[in-house]
């Protein structure tokens, strides 16, 4: 369209009657463009328009751009040619992506700083610290124990954050060995290892270009993956394995531990050059034991989402059970707090509404009041092999894991040391035994 355009308007030492010859040549393609187009003489009459034209103008449609050309005859203006542009059925689209790419978002981003529940001083301070780290691009340190809600403030950081258009990517160190970490984290080139991927793979430095790579449990990464990670977050590029060149990259790092970073630097176990550069902005939430008066929201907010999602009607905790959920030392924090009311809730009928003491009482021993079902002791006491081998197996797997879990109070990741096994596979094996 655009070169017939400019053919008409450039034949500008003709006469006008061959510009209507021209005009009458070109009619078929404007005919059945796309486009509204009209040709106008110099008086700004319309001579021509096509039947785009007549429907655009019947339609009322605004959403137009024009362009236009000036047909010139012996140096002087003859008159033009405007097309306009039909720019709805972009915008429409583009409605869509936008409204498709903010459910995406919300897929991905699951919390803000409003899901963080909780009224004590110190946990408001870290929450408006962490607002205003928000705001920067400085790279997030989240300190906490296990449970104490160190990925809602990671995911309400990025929400708050202008790179919140952007991707947030999570990946825990700890749940893959150093090789197949490296090469999640920086990609790896064709032909790198056996095995591979045809045409390479981009790590999750480059996914998360211009958006927040949230690194989980970063305590645990070996010290070669410290000496790499240090040279990307220095140099802000990647060198994907297997590969000499290095690929530039923009992100905001965010990182988590539980582990004690400064003991690890006088062992000699993190690298002190590290520390620095990842805890520009520290933050360290207090366990849910040194803020007990935010127990009872934090339940109340659970039972809210636990009624929808077990469908239970529980309007009403008994004062008496708060106390006791109070007096609790929470090693394992929130996540703690949500077993045990998954547990409650479960024991429970459709038809109650107040979640009693006695019901509390009973999900924190693991035992059932209602339905009478044995507790630890009594399993131990009455405890047989199943015949079948696999469920023999798996039984024994069962108590191994419980077993050790109970002795590090909940914390999975001492519990996974102890096992000798991947905190992945520990994750894994919970899930499939349903622990
Ligand atoms: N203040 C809070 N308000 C509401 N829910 C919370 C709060 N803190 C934690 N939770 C909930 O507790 C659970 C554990 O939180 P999260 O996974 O963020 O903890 P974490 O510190 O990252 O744990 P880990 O170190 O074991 O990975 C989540 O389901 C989270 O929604």
């Amino acid at each position: 369209m655009e070169k017939t355009m400019q053919k008409v308007a450039k034949e500008s030492f003709m006469s006008w009657n061959r510009i209507e010859e021209i005009i009458l040549d070109v009619k078929p393609l404007f005919d059945a463009a796309s486009d509204a187009i009209c040709i106008q003489n110099v008086e700004g009459e319309i001579i021509y328009r096509n039947p785009y034209y007549e429907k655009m103008i019947k339609r009322g449609n605004r959403e137009l751009v024009e362009d236009e050309r000036y047909i010139y005859h012996n140096d002087r203006q003859a008159g033009k040619i405007v097309v306009y542009h039909d720019l709805s059925e972009i915008n429409r689209l583009k409605r869509e992506l936008d409204r498709l790419n903010q459910k995406l978002r919300k897929v991905q981003v699951k919390y803000s700083f409003k899901d963080i529940i909780g009224k004590n001083k110190e946990l408001l301070k870290v929450v408006n610290t962490a607002k205003i780290a928000a705001m920067t691009p400085a790279t997030i340190m989240i300190r906490g124990e296990s449970g104490t809600g160190k990925e809602i403030f990671a995911n309400a950081i990025h929400n708050n954050s202008p790179r919140r258009n952007e991707k947030f990517i999570k990946i825990n160190c700890s749940s893959l060995p150093e090789e197949l970490l490296e090469s999640e984290l920086f990609g790896y080139k064709e032909g790198a290892f056996t095995g591979a991927r045809r045409g390479g793979k981009r790590g999750l430095f480059q996914e998360a270009d211009r958006g927040t790579l949230f690194l989980d449990e970063i305590g645990d990464i070996s010290s070669r993956m410290q000496v790499k990670l240090l040279r990307v977050l220095q140099e802000k590029e990647v060198m994907p394995v297997g590969s000499t060149e290095t690929v530039p990259v923009d992100v905001r790092i965010i990182c988590a531990t539980n582990k004690p970073l400064e003991e690890m630097i006088e062992e000699g176990a993190f690298r002190e050059d590290l520390y620095y550069r990842l805890n520009v902005f520290p933050l360290f939430i207090p366990p849910l034991r040194e803020r007990r008066e935010d127990i009872g929201l934090i339940t109340e907010y659970l039972l809210n989402q636990y009624n929808e999602f077990y469908n239970r009607n529980i309007s009403e905790i008994e004062p008496d059970g708060i106390d006791l959920l109070q007096q609790r030392e929470w090693y394992g924090n929130v996540r703690e707090l949500e077993n045990v009311l998954s547990r409650a809730l479960i024991n429970m009928e459709e038809k109650d509404v107040v979640l009693t003491k006695a019901e509390i009482a009973s999900a924190l021993s693991g035992e059932n009041v209602r339905n009478g079902k044995k507790t630890a002791q009594e399993k131990e006491s009455n405890f047989t092999f199943p015949n079948n081998l696999k469920e023999a197996l798996e039984m024994v797997e069962s108590r191994c894991i419980e077993e050790a879990i109970s002795r590090h109070k909940g914390d999975k990741n001492k519990a996974a040391n102890d096992l000798g096994i991947p905190l992945r596979t520990l994750y894994y094996k919970c899930k499939k035994l349903n622990i």
